[in-house]
């Protein structure tokens, strides 16, 4: 306990034998009802996060689940692009209702309240962490059985909150083969841990490109460490994405919903076995 404490752990950012994880859990607006939360993180920026968080929400809502996005990455939204949502949200009197993809996702970002796309959000990070906050506890979330939460990179601020706020099932961290990334991803890794959060996978993305004539892979950023990390923390689940210029576009196009992901298969049916 550090020795200036006044026992309010909400205003404290001290990992210790006192707090009690579950006594920051903020409730869900009351209109709500989400069965799995589950967050997806990164060490470092660019890895493709919001890309494997658009695709897992897609996978589980094509397997007939109601999948939802919260984008929790205040200052660099890009889920409302990667499904190619253009209309705003609004709110009632009862709270904010979540913008629908065209799959049926129900979506919620910091873009779809602004009147600009490329208006910057100028906040300090208590206040981008109030927002994600109110994403959760202002939003109406109708029947949501996976929520899928696309944090900012690194361990500030917003993922201090979600993992203190929101009731996780677990995470999912994505990385990339860079030896740089793989040594930063621990970092999200060990986060996890010391806040009792199970990590349920981990995904390598742009692990290799495949030639599309002779079909032989190359390790375009270096070779993977994906699985020594995964073994030194027991984890099993572990996903390899490759290289593929279609996900880009898909992506710049806003028809993330049309990728198949058969790379994000095993890691779909475990959340689905996790979570029931
Ligand atoms: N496997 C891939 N093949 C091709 N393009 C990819 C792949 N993964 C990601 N990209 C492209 O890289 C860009 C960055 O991806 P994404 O926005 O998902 O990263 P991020 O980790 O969420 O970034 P940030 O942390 O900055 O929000 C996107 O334009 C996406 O289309």
């Amino acid at each position: 306990m550090s020795e200036n404490c006044n026992h309010d752990c909400s205003s404290c950012g001290e990992t210790c034998k006192d707090r009690d994880p579950k006594s920051m859990l903020q409730a869900p607006h009351e209109m709500s009802s989400i069965k799995n939360v589950i967050a997806v993180v990164s060490g470092k920026g660019g890895v493709g996060k919001s890309l494997v968080t658009s695709l897992l929400a897609s996978s589980m809502q094509k397997k007939g689940y109601h999948s939802a996005v919260i984008d929790a990455d205040i200052t660099g939204p890009s889920i409302p692009k990667a499904f190619g949502i253009h209309e705003k949200a609004y709110a009632n009197e009862m709270g904010l209702i979540p913008v629908k993809s065209r799959g049926g996702i129900d979506v919620m970002s910091i873009n779809l309240l602004l009147d600009n796309d490329t208006d910057p959000v100028l906040w300090r990070g208590p206040i981008i962490a109030g927002a994600v906050s109110q994403f959760w506890t202002d939003v109406i979330w109708e029947n949501v059985d996976y929520m899928f939460v696309d944090m900012p990179p690194g361990t500030g601020d917003v993922p201090l909150t979600v993992f203190q706020s929101l009731p996780l099932k677990g995470i999912i961290v994505v990385t990339s083969p860079q030896e740089l990334v793989s040594v930063i991803v621990e970092k999200a890794v060990k986060m996890a841990e010391m806040m009792n959060i199970p990590v349920l996978g981990i995904v390598e993305n742009m692990s290799y490109f495949e030639c599309p004539d002779c079909k032989s892979r190359h390790s375009i950023f270096g070779e993977s460490h994906i699985d020594e990390i995964a073994a030194r923390h027991g984890i099993v689940s572990v996903s390899k994405l490759p290289i593929d210029p279609a996900i880009a576009s898909a992506c710049d196009k806003g028809e993330i919903e049309a990728v198949d992901a058969p790379w994000l298969a095993e890691l779909s049916a475990s959340l689905e076995k996790i979570c029931n």
